[in-house]
């Protein structure tokens, strides 16, 4: 029974024959544009408001194209009023220009806003689709306490490359790559009746040549963009971790150090971010130059109706004019038009290095989710197999080995077995680091094992009780960290009697007069504010509360003083809950009914302890 994700990191041994992981390298080709259709439909996972965002989206930019279309007539409509000297005509036109030029900037602003919708509707989408795979079947464990398998920061994946991907698609790519056909083909035609195929094709040969120079030019601006990415996720990974450690790290006198290291972190970033800008220039260079000669070749074109099939030897001075002032619209027109689709070029190539890992974060979530389900390792503490009830002991070992799921060449335990009678208590002891919490995390299937473990209880009876106290942030009230995980019995009031009287067995009375209020929200942080006891008691009340059948204690009293202690366990003797405890304490064996003792992986001692106090 194992969970194995595809490796996708190259380990190469260095100079020293240490083995290191290379670092992934992103290619800008096809492979992004199939990625990124693999990700539309997460995308536009809710159907019809983000499809209706888009066309939405498109319908302004085309009404915006329209009245862009009137307005740039009127120049060559001014000249002839001008020209002429007519000042009725000339007024006309003012109205006229001054209407079209309001309509212009609601359009462009209406464009914005619905092209601002359309982005953060997406985001929504990908980020709720991302959460899915994140928390189903426990994927974030695997990624951050197992085994990454090179998905580095995974949480920036969700939160920085999920935000900068459907920016660039929705307020960018979608709105000028859905518009760009309809567009090119209208003044395709405007320039080929002016100008004849000559002036059409040279536009078109223009265009052809930005793209050839841009694919040369944008290739590397993928992989950068990705590298500058996982840069960002370690430099803000190593600041979280300092504020969540700062008083450890106080305490060790070491803020040269974190700012030593967190300048080497920055340092490391600057060096991609620099790098990335020198991978831009060229192509930022080349795409100003075609967008400014592009409007040099709208008065070059003129030179086919002008002077090559001699279209316009009949008009007048005026008129000759407007012509050309129009025909200039029309060619600048269909350039930029292009050169909008060749602008885009940067932004695809930096879109490129976010699809590549917001993809690759979805493919090992479904490879994951995939070996889970093959595998049968599931999100359970107690597998099918085992819900065999009425039986006379609560847990069987027979032949149980296991290790770190990331080497299954090392064994932690080997050929583990004993036999646990329903309702007696075991202390597992052993030296430190031989495997305890290891055989929690294998007991609660969060590691895979080989041999039979079978549990005769329900997977609802039986809470975990990890060795690092935890308390999620979010500011919550006192009530909401008590019922943590569950939500619901957050509004029902008759319970805080018992809270209430729960924390005043343990002591933990004063935190009543610190929040006020029970369902009140506080303005500190628990993890950060109550001492290392104090959280574990609190997670002990929190863990009565749920009142399971079966508690696995993990180190659960190791900083409260042996009174304390005595009290927890009677209060759990009380309540007739069964326990199964890891601890190093010589105290700890009076309240339990027999150890489980493991001197080495491979030797272990299973005995009753006669002089407890049961
Ligand atoms: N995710 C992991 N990947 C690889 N090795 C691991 C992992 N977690 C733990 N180990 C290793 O497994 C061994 C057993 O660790 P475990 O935490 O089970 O020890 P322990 O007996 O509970 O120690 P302690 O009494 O100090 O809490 C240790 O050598 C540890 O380094």
């Amino acid at each position: 029974m194992s969970v194995r994700l595809r490796p996708l990191n190259v380990l190469v041994p260095d100079k020293m024959g240490k083995l290191q992981v290379i670092e992934k390298k992103f290619e800008f080709g096809l492979r992004v544009f199939y990625n990124l259709f693999r990700l539309l439909p997460l995308i536009y996972s809710d159907g019809w408001l983000t499809l209706l965002l888009t066309a939405v989206t498109i319908a302004a930019s085309v009404g915006n194209e329209i009245v862009n279309y009137k307005t740039g007539v009127i120049p060559g409509k001014f000249y002839v009023a001008l020209l002429e000297k007519n000042e009725n005509q000339f007024w006309h036109i003012f109205w006229v220009a001054s209407l079209c030029y309001v309509g212009l900037c609601l359009l462009i602003a209406l464009m914005n806003f619905f092209s601002w919708c359309l982005y953060i509707q997406q985001r929504k989408n990908l980020v709720q689709c991302l959460h899915k795979i994140y928390y189903r079947n426990n994927f974030y464990y695997q990624l951050n306490g197992v085994d990454d398998q090179g998905i580095d920061n995974p949480d920036q994946r969700i939160t920085q490359d999920a935000d900068k991907l459907t920016k660039l698609l929705g307020t960018s790519i979608i709105p000028t790559v859905l518009l760009s056909p309809f567009i090119i083909s209208y003044y395709g035609v405007k320039v080929w009746n002016t100008s004849g195929g000559w002036g059409f094709g040279m536009i078109v040969g223009y265009f052809l040549i930005g793209v050839i120079i841009n694919r040369i030019l944008i290739g590397p601006i993928t992989p950068w963009a990705a590298r500058v990415e996982k840069a960002e996720g370690d430099f803000r990974y190593k600041h979280v971790s300092v504020r969540v450690n700062a008083e450890e790290s106080t305490f060790y006198k070491s803020a040269q150090f974190e700012h030593h290291f967190s300048d080497l972190s920055f340092n490391a970033l600057f060096k991609r971010l620099f790098t990335f800008m020198c991978w831009r220039f060229p192509s930022q260079f080349f795409q100003s130059f075609f967008d400014y000669y592009g409007a040099c070749m709208s008065y070059i074109l003129q030179l086919f109706p002008l002077f090559v099939f001699h279209m316009y030897d009949n008009l007048d001075a005026t008129k000759l004019t407007q012509q050309i002032s129009n025909n200039a619209f029309f060619f600048i027109y269909l350039i930029n038009c292009f050169t909008r689709l060749t602008d885009l070029a940067m932004n695809i190539a930096e879109l490129g290095g976010y699809i590549m890992r917001v993809s690759e974060f979805v493919d090992n979530g479904k490879l994951y989710q995939c070996g889970v389900e093959n595998d049968g390792f599931r999100d359970s503490s107690v597998s099918e197999d085992n819900k065999t009830s009425g039986d006379e002991n609560l847990i069987e070992a027979e032949n149980l080995s296991f290790g770190p799921p990331t080497n299954s060449n090392i064994r932690i335990i080997e050929n583990l077995s004993f036999k646990l009678p329903r309702h007696k208590t075991l202390l597992i002891t052993g030296d430190s680091g031989i495997g305890k919490t290891s055989l929690m995390r294998v007991m609660a299937e969060m590691w895979p094992h080989d041999g039979n473990l079978t549990k005769h209880f329900e997977k609802s009876d039986a809470y975990f009780l990890p060795q690092r106290p935890y308390f999620p942030v979010g500011r919550l009230s006192l009530k909401q960290q008590l019922l943590f995980p569950a939500e619901e019995g957050l509004l029902n009031s008759e319970i805080d009697d018992d809270i209430i009287g729960l924390l005043q067995e343990l002591k933990l009375g004063h935190l009543l007069t610190i929040v006020g209020n029970l369902n009140d929200s506080v303005d500190f942080e628990w993890q950060e504010t109550l001492s290392p006891g104090e959280q574990q008691r609190l997670c002990f009340a929190r863990m009565l509360l749920a009142n399971p059948t079966v508690a696995f204690l993990d180190e659960s009293t190791c900083n409260v003083d042996e009174g304390i202690e005595n009290y927890m366990y009677g209060m759990l003797k009380k309540r007739s809950i069964t326990f199964i405890s890891v601890g190093h304490r010589n105290s700890l064996r009076s309240h339990h009914n027999f150890e489980l003792r493991i001197p080495s992986p491979t030797s272990f001692l299973f005995h009753e302890i006669y002089n407890n106090k049961f």
